[in-house]
């Protein structure tokens, strides 16, 4: 066994916006639900209207439960740009995504990011999942640092190609 897979598994996905990254997480959650493993995690959609970006929800990958993160002109103490976080229900999933976490084989976090960090109850998150022992699948915005483990830069060229060379991987370090 190599010193890399002793370790748990760390697998990063970056690349330029828009370029498919939340695409292969899906997959790769997908991929594992068939192969039996338990995803904890959450993601975090924007919410168009009428085609204009209204703010941004926060959902549960192992329930699906979601609520909204950050909405326009709504009342808050918190905000991010034109965005007013909206704490308790932001809260609430991220309370049900931690107990999720201690059942879960495998931990997915879409995404890593500036506007994730500035929220405290995602950072907080972010930062119990980074610390947890368990594998774990991250989107990383292009903006953060490398984080350790293995990291695959997503392009146009690569990106039907590469989401099974990623699975591949996971799925051997797990076995
Ligand atoms: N392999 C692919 N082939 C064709 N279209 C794709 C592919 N992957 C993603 N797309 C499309 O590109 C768009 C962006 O995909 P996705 O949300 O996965 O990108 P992203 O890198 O996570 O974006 P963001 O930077 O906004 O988080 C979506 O409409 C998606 O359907």
């Amino acid at each position: 066994m190599s010193e890399e897979s002793k370790k748990a598994l760390r697998v990063f996905i970056t690349g330029n916006p828009g370029v498919g990254k939340t695409t292969i997480l899906l997959f790769l959650i997908n991929k594992l639900s068939e192969n039996n493993y338990k995803v904890a995690g959450f993601y975090c959609p924007e919410v168009r209207e009428n085609g204009r970006r209204i703010g941004f929800r926060i959902v549960d990958i192992t329930t699906n439960e979601g609520d909204w993160l950050a909405k326009e002109n709504a009342p808050g103490r918190v905000k991010i740009g034109k965005y007013t976080v909206l704490e308790d229900s932001a809260k609430r999933i991220a309370e049900i995504t931690l107990s999720n976490v201690n059942k879960a084989d495998v931990l997915a976090i879409d995404e890593i990011g500036p506007m994730e960090l500035k929220i405290p109850t995602i950072k907080k998150l972010i930062e119990t999942i980074l610390n947890n022992q368990k594998p774990l699948i991250a989107v990383l915005h292009r903006t953060q640092k490398p984080m350790g483990g293995r990291t695959y830069v997503i392009t146009v060229e690569n990106r039907d190609s590469i989401k099974y060379e990623i699975l591949n991987y996971i799925l051997s370090s797990l076995n």
